[in-house]
């Protein structure tokens, strides 16, 4: 936590009062949230309720229609930023280039905007980054292949990998391993857990996968509307209802053991569209 002159603490990153209005349809409402860095936040709703809206505040893609967002104290920048990385549930990754060459062009864009390409050391750096990388999403055997080439999960790999090359303080992740089938998702799972441990970084993931929620997050926070109107089931916006925390780094907090001694007896649970 840092602390903001003459105010109240301020957490890593910081929600106050967000709310997003599109036209005259409002989508979020006085949403307030402190983050811890190092957290896992899953985030959980039912479709259409705002939580891919709420990824792009954080990501800078949005602005609020009203509320402030910070990061480390500073006001969030309206622009994409090395610090945040983003995963969506479609590949995300470039299909005319080969998996060297995606994970490669992070750095490319950094070199030169205009030209998109590195020369000598920097290349050299950049290739030795690309190749560690490849590793690490065990991609190395399939460096030469393009998009198109690779499973699912190959290509989620793959975009995971290049959100991370530029090592971002936060990452963000919209139903990445929504499109995958449930062997390759528990790989997937296990790997990017093993990825968060390494970085310290701080995940936001949205999944509609409750056990998914459960079993990855630190903390777990769930959108839904707190006011309803039946007549006009656009009126109103959502919010966070439930905010749960679920474990630390090191491991579960004793509610959660028991919680989760009752789940995992549960068959996997979908939240169906609102
Ligand atoms: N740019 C936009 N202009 C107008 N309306 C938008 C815009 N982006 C999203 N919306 C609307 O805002 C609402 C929230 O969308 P959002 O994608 O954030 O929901 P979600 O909870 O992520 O849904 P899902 O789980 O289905 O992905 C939806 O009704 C959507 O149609």
């Amino acid at each position: 936590m840092g602390a903001s002159v003459g105010g109240p603490p301020v957490s890593f990153l910081d929600a106050r009062k967000i709310s997003v209005t599109y036209g005259d349809a409002p989508i979020l409402e006085r949403v307030n949230l402190g983050v811890d860095e190092g957290s896992f936040v899953t985030i959980i709703g039912a479709s259409g309720c705002g939580k891919s809206t709420f990824l792009r505040l954080l990501l800078g893609q949005e602005t609020p229609t009203s509320g402030e967002i910070s990061i480390d104290g500073a006001a969030i920048a309206p622009e994409p930023d090395p610090g945040r990385g983003v995963v969506f549930q479609k590949y995300s990754v470039f299909p005319h280039l080969t998996v060297r060459q995606n994970l490669m062009l992070p750095f490319e864009f950094d070199g030169s905007r205009l030209l998109a390409r590195l020369f000598g050391r920097r290349r050299r750096e950049a290739a030795d980054m690309a190749g560690r990388m490849m590793d690490k999403i065990g991609l190395a055997h399939a460096s030469e292949r393009y998009p198109a080439q690779l499973s699912g999960g190959m290509q989620q790999r793959l975009a995971i990998g290049q959100a991370l090359l530029k090592r971002p303080r936060i990452l963000l992740l919209d139903e990445p391993f929504g499109a995958l089938d449930p062997g390759t998702r528990k790989d997937m799972q296990a790997m990017l857990l093993d990825l968060w441990t390494e970085t310290g970084m701080t995940v936001f993931m949205v999944t509609h996968d409750i056990q998914e929620a459960f079993d990855l997050g630190t903390r777990l926070i769930v959108f839904d509307k707190v006011r309803h109107d039946p007549q006009f089931p656009a009126a109103y916006g959502a919010t966070i209802t439930y905010d749960l925390p679920l474990k630390t780094r090191e491991g579960l907090t004793p509610d959660m053991q028991t919680v989760r001694a009752i789940t995992a007896t549960k068959t996997r649970t979908t939240i169906h569209d609102a």
